[in-house]
């Protein structure tokens, strides 16, 4: 599903950093884990074209997406990649479903009937749907930018210290969720992390140094 070759990246003004290949085929999860300042970040934005490497290549669903025009690759991103931020970034003015519905919208996707309550079921929060953002714990917003990313049913979920503000409980119920829609989805599933509580959890790992 995704692979990478010999990429690299330097931030304006800052040093190149250099990646490890990756490869992370549908069905699988691999946890990238690092200390601060190693690049998780930077390389999460990479995979998810948001940023242009100064070198190497990037395949995402047979597709090398550092050729795409910004337009392209925005298009190619709603259709094919979901992204889970630790902070879930929700629209405060708009309910839970509202939130859900919206990227689709703005995508000019349609969603598949039925799909919004099949994500909020599974992810145990349809009776939150109704809610503003702020109303809901912590965990319940983990839980929504789940559901959020997988409207789309993407090929490839790239999550970004998705546990870093969950209590214990929470952080293993999120992982085992990510772990399970992933697996359910037949999609590949990144997990960028310095949670050691998760490297407990998922055996395929690569640590950035
Ligand atoms: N926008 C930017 N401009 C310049 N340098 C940046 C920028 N963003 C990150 N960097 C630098 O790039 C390096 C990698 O940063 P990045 O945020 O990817 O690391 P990280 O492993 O995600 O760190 P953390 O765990 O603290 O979030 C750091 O040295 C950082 O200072």
């Amino acid at each position: 599903m995704i692979y990478t070759k010999n990429l690299a990246y330097a931030h304006p003004g800052g040093r190149q950093l250099e990646f490890p290949d990756i490869t992370c085929k549908s069905g699988e999860v691999l946890l990238i884990a690092g200390q601060s300042g190693t690049g998780k970040t930077t390389l999460l934005h990479l995979l998810a074209g948001l940023l242009r490497p100064t070198r190497g290549r990037i395949n995402v669903a047979d597709s090398f997406i550092e050729e795409f025009s910004p337009a392209a690759m925005d298009a190619f991103r709603g259709r094919h990649i979901g992204i889970i931020y630790q902070q879930s970034h929700f629209i405060a003015s708009l309910s839970l479903r509202e939130n859900l519905v919206l990227p689709v919208a703005l995508g000019h996707h349609r969603a598949q009937a039925g799909r919004l309550q099949a994500v909020a079921e599974k992810l145990g929060i349809s009776a939150l749907l109704y809610k503003k953002p702020a109303r809901l714990s912590q965990g319940e917003q983990q839980r929504a930018s789940i559901a959020r990313a997988l409207m789309q049913q993407p090929g490839l979920l790239l999550a970004d210290e998705p546990t870093a503000s969950l209590d214990d409980h929470n952080c293993a119920a999120v992982a085992q969720l990510l772990a399970e829609q992933a697996r359910e989805q037949n999609a590949a599933l990144l997990i960028v992390t310095h949670d050691s509580r998760l490297k407990e959890i998922f055996a395929n790992q690569i640590t950035l140094s």
